[in-house]
């Protein structure tokens, strides 16, 4: 399994932590930046840099850090294909993947501190996406993409 990760300077620090947790795990990660903490760069291109990483299938999956997540978040599902769900909790971190297979996540640096964040990022990693029902609605969701992308 390839992760791509990409953050902004508000979630650079998080980053970092789930990194070095995703190497630990034996998990190979993509790294597209931002490089520091200190210089302030713009959230949504290093989430549409991720997004794109997961739809062309360079990466199986994206984690991406914002300051809450949120905006980052919002760029990452600009790109058709991608379901990114901002997650401050394990429950909605099994859900996003049993119900919704979410293909990405975002968390953000100045909100979760590290043990919650890679609590998250294990239970996000570790469930498995369940089907049935789900996939109809997931059809759905993709149709309203298509709809709306003309
Ligand atoms: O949280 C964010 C977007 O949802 C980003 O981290 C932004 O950078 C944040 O909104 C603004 O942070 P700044 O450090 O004050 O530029």
């Amino acid at each position: 399994m390839k992760i791509v990760l990409a953050c902004d300077h508000g979630g650079y620090e998080l980053k970092m932590d789930i990194i070095a947790h995703l190497k630990e795990r034996g998990i190979e990660v993509l790294d597209l930046g931002t490089n520091n903490g200190t210089d302030s760069v713009d959230y949504p291109k290093y989430g549409e840099a991720a997004a794109n990483a997961v739809v062309s299938g360079e990466a199986d999956c994206g984690i991406v850090v914002c300051g809450t997540g949120i905006g980052i978040s919002y760029a990452a599902n600009k790109v058709p294909g991608i379901r990114c769900a901002v997650l401050t909790d394990t429950f909605s971190a099994r859900m996003t993947k049993a119900h919704n297979n979410s293909n990405m996540i975002a968390l953000g640096g100045r909100v979760v501190g590290k043990g919650l964040a890679l609590d998250i990022v294990d239970a996000y990693l570790d469930t498995e996406f369940e089907g049935g029902r789900h996939q109809k609605r997931i059809d759905l969701l993709t149709e309203i993409e298509k709809k709306h992308s003309k």
